[in-house]
């Protein structure tokens, strides 16, 4: 049936969605307009964006976003074929951290952000399960500036979910879904502006 291939919409203003082989929390204004506002113009101006490259085939490849990586892990962490080495926290992650951890019931000691200029820019499809993340880790994502489409696709039943990350909104992906269910931003046609995604993490 052509529908299984439909991606199901889940922008529910439920907080908590259990799905199969996971769940995840979804709190679209999370950071109000003012401070969203705010986050995405300081951020775009203080973070030390670089484009990476990996190296595939030999080939050098760039990815199709920047991206910078902050903790208080000395640990360089690596994924994707690259290691990235934490810069020192500064105030305006802190500050987004301390709001988001209670909410979470977590803490976190590292975040990676990810800056897609416009819609030519994505992230393919892939979990976040590097071993330094220990069995279930909780993985937080904050969303400042456009809208893009995140999708989830369950690696053996290919079930597809799609939820609009809005300017000030909080994902906060758990429990097994990270084994069972990949993700992905895709690059998109429409005219989109900045976005900024920043996931925070427990690195072990
Ligand atoms: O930009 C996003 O919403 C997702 C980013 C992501 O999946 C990652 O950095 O691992
Ligand atoms: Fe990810």
């Amino acid at each position: 049936m052509e529908q299984l291939d439909l991606f199901q919409e889940k922008n529910t203003t439920h907080e908590l969605i259990k799905i199969n082989n996971g769940e995840y929390l979804f709190i679209p204004n999370f950071f109000n307009k003012n401070e969203s506002d705010f986050y995405l113009k300081t951020l775009l101006e203080i973070i030390d964006w670089k484009q990476e490259e990996m190296n595939m085939y030999g080939k050098n490849i760039k990815f199709p976003r920047l991206t910078s990586w902050y903790g208080d892990n000395d640990k360089p962490y690596s994924f994707s074929g690259i290691t990235l080495n934490p810069n020192n926290w500064i105030k305006e992650l802190i500050d987004i951290k301390n709001k988001i951890e209670p909410k979470c019931n977590k803490e976190f000691n590292s975040v990676l952000l990810n800056l897609y200029r416009n819609g030519n820019d994505s992230i393919s499809w892939h979990t976040d399960a590097e071993k330094e993340l220990g069995k279930n880790p909780v993985i937080a994502s904050v969303n400042f500036g456009a809208t893009r489409k995140f999708q989830l696709r369950h690696k053996n039943t290919k079930e597809k979910i799609e939820i609009n990350l809005t300017h000030g909104s909080l994902l906060v992906m758990k429990g097994e879904l990270q084994h069972f269910w990949q993700h992905q931003v895709p690059k998109t046609k429409q005219k989109v502006g900045k976005r900024i995604n920043l996931t925070f993490r427990q690195i072990k």
